[in-house]
């Protein structure tokens, strides 16, 4: 199990069992619902281009993580298993 499995566990678990002060939690509970969600991975794709087109490195990767993070967060509100996200990878490997 790597970190982005033990992370979307975290953002599966917030899904079933809400905390204060969770960052996950206050997105799965925002009045707009999934949109909310959608809104933030519009947000964070946009940052990835700003950084790729102007900024270092660390910025990208930084910018990069959170764009899956929220990505990972619509997953598990959908009920995807990241896996099946890995099993497409698998499929289109040539
Ligand atoms: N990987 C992350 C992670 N990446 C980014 N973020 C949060 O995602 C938010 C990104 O929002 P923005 O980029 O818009 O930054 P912002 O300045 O906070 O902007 P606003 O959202 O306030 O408008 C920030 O609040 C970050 O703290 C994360 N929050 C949590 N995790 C992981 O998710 C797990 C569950 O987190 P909680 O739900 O908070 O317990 C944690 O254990 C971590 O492993």
């Amino acid at each position: 199990m790597d970190v982005l499995d033990e992370v979307y566990s975290v953002i599966e678990d917030r899904k079933e069992n809400p905390k204060e002060g969770s960052y996950v939690t206050s997105l799965y509970r925002d009045p707009k619902g999934l949109d909310k969600v959608l809104e933030k991975i519009g947000e964070e794709s946009t940052e990835v281009i700003i950084a790729a087109k102007n900024g270092g490195e660390k910025e990208i990767i930084y910018e990069s993580a959170d764009l899956i993070f929220h990505l990972m967060i619509m997953l598990a509100a959908k009920g995807i298993p990241l896996d099946k996200v890995r099993e497409e990878f698998v499929r289109r490997r040539k």
